[in-house]
């Protein structure tokens, strides 16, 4: 038996204001699938993951999503600044009407996967360093269980140190949960690491130019094999190149 793509998008198009930011996008994700998304600045990458998440409306083409429960992962934390993190990380579960008593277990359950302690609970968000925040956004994304996670470009902001840690937590909780994902990201380092395979948009609402499989696995991939295949995938296959030479201020 065949199992069908968790997510797929079929001849997706949008355009704001009639100005086309995409066409002709045909993705799926399969069962327990991270695949992520790269291509140059302003082609279309959030605009994407918001019609795949049903923030906005299809307007063009068709979307199949076949996970039960899906969660996001932004940039900007978007946490709640008058809520402390165990409050913030709750959020999701009093959406769905969980009562109090057994949030505190899903809520304790969520800041350990993410290495938050008990003492950092009790704080709201300005009194939490960066990373610690976005290690409260994560929990918050993943106290829900969710069975698709949409990622975008969640680790942008931080340093090099704090990038990897935090990659190093999504992954291993998309390998222990088998957990599928779309992540966005600029950084081909980063999709190379937490990916199983890799689209690149096109700039010009042109579609996809191409997809890569990354060898190996995501947290199964040394460091060295990493470098290596983004080293080759940057000098010597042309589909990369885009990347780097497109700028949105060139988009007309
Ligand atoms: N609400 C909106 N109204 C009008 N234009 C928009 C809107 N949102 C995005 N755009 C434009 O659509 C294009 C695609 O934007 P989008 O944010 O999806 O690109 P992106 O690839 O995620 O960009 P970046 O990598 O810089 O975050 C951009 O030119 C952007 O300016």
């Amino acid at each position: 038996m065949t199992l069908k793509p968790v997510l797929q998008l079929s001849n997706l198009g949008h355009a704001y204001l009639g100005r086309k930011v995409l066409a002709d996008i045909n993705v799926t994700v399969e069962s327990g699938e991270v695949l992520a998304l790269v291509g140059p600045s302003g082609c279309g990458k959030s605009t994407l993951a918001h019609i795949s998440s049903g923030i906005l409306q299809v307007h063009e083409g068709a979307i199949e999503r076949r996970y039960k429960r899906h969660a996001m992962i932004f940039q900007d934390t978007r946490l709640m600044p008058w809520a402390t993190a165990a409050e913030n990380i709750a959020y999701p579960l009093r959406l769905a009407r969980i009562p109090r008593r057994q949030r505190r277990a899903h809520v304790l359950e969520a800041a350990q996967k993410v290495h938050l302690l008990p003492d950092d609970l009790i704080k709201f968000p300005v009194e939490l360093s960066g990373g610690m925040q976005q290690r409260t956004a994560i929990a918050r994304a993943l106290v829900a269980h969710p069975d698709f996670v949409y990622y975008d470009e969640p680790f942008t902001a931080l340093d090099v140190a704090l990038k990897r840690r935090m990659q190093d937590l999504v992954i291993s909780n998309a390998i222990a949960t088998k957990t599928a994902g779309l992540f966005i990201t600029h950084d081909l380092n980063e999709a190379a690491r937490v990916a199983h395979r890799i689209v690149v948009l096109q700039a010009n609402g042109h579609g996809i130019l191409g997809t890569r499989q990354v060898p190996g696995s995501p947290g199964s991939r040394s460091d060295e094999t990493l470098a290596e295949w983004v080293r080759d995938a940057l000098r010597n296959d042309p589909l990369f190149a885009q990347i780097f030479d497109v700028d949105e201020r060139a988009i007309t």
